[in-house]
């Protein structure tokens, strides 16, 4: 039987400033189950990113409920379980003076303490990771000085580090190239088989027919939940509806792309 990872019920989002509110999210409600890799797609401005911040608990729930694992959110303390990925994160790494090794062993802190020394089994652990990234080579690499695909890796490392059982990535292959996306898609699919339950964030429809197996299509409103194969099905008349503009999905090596 399908385990809720993820309960997201009848939420609702909106930024207030002094002179307005923008409403960013209205009664959004979908699940995410164990093992399941779903991803959540929609145009620029759609509140996929506030939808994620609010999963994650940055930012206080104004209406609805999250569950994560069964429990109320403001009661979930395991955070330590979900490897996040920030949006543009590999970018942030340029002008960092830090070394791969240590980058990705940072994503132990969460569960050390800032000030805890680094034990054998953190850094076999840490091997370990690196090898499943297919990084292990560049360990002692200064990571401001790697290209954005290798970059983008030691950042997925330290997220991955603690064993998370969720991942959740916000747009982890803006700039980057096709044959790093592939790369990237490959280290999901070694992820998904170890059952790790993963949540995407993406503009990418085309590596979402791809590779995902569910997904939400958000444009403040959801406007679609279902499988990948439901999704296809929707066709480019349907999907410009949501989007707001005409879409046309294109092929593209074994990928497709999504065009204005
Ligand atoms: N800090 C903020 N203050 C005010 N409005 C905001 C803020 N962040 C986002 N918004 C607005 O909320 C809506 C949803 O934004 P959000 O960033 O969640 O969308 P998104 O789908 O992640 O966009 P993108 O694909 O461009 O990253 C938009 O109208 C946006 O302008």
């Amino acid at each position: 039987m399908a385990v809720p990872v993820f309960e997201i019920k009848d939420v609702t989002y909106e930024y207030k400033d002094k002179m307005e509110a923008t409403p960013a999210l209205q009664n959004i409600s979908f699940s995410i189950n164990e093992g399941e890799f779903l991803a959540i797609v929609g145009p620029n401005g759609s509140g996929k990113s506030t939808l994620l911040k609010l999963i994650l608990g940055v930012y206080k729930l104004q209406q609805g409920q999250i569950l994560i694992n069964g429990k109320n959110r403001k009661s979930f303390n395991a955070w330590q379980d979900i490897g996040y990925v920030s949006q543009k994160a590999a970018a942030h790494a340029k002008g960092f003076p830090a070394t791969v090794k240590e980058v990705v062993l940072s994503g132990l802190t969460k569960e050390k303490g800032l000030f805890k020394r680094f034990n054998r089994k953190d850094n076999e652990q840490l091997d370990k990771t690196l090898e499943l990234l297919d990084i292990s080579h560049i360990k002692y690499q200064n990571v401001s000085n790697l290209s954005g695909g290798q970059a983008q890796r030691v950042f997925i490392a330290r997220a991955l580090i603690n064993n998370p059982s969720i991942l959740v990535l916000d747009e982890p292959t803006e700039g980057i190239d096709s044959k790093h996306v592939k790369d990237f898609y490959n280290v999901l699919f070694k992820l998904k088989e170890k059952d790790v339950t993963i949540l995407l964030v993406t503009h990418d429809i085309g590596v979402v027919v791809d590779n995902a197996d569910r997904v939400a299509c958000l444009n403040e409103h959801l406007h679609f939940h279902g499988t990948n194969t439901e999704f296809q099905n929707l066709g480019e008349a349907e999907l410009s509806k949501i989007y707001g503009f005409p879409l046309q999905l294109v092929s593209h090596n074994h990928q497709r792309e999504c065009c204005k």
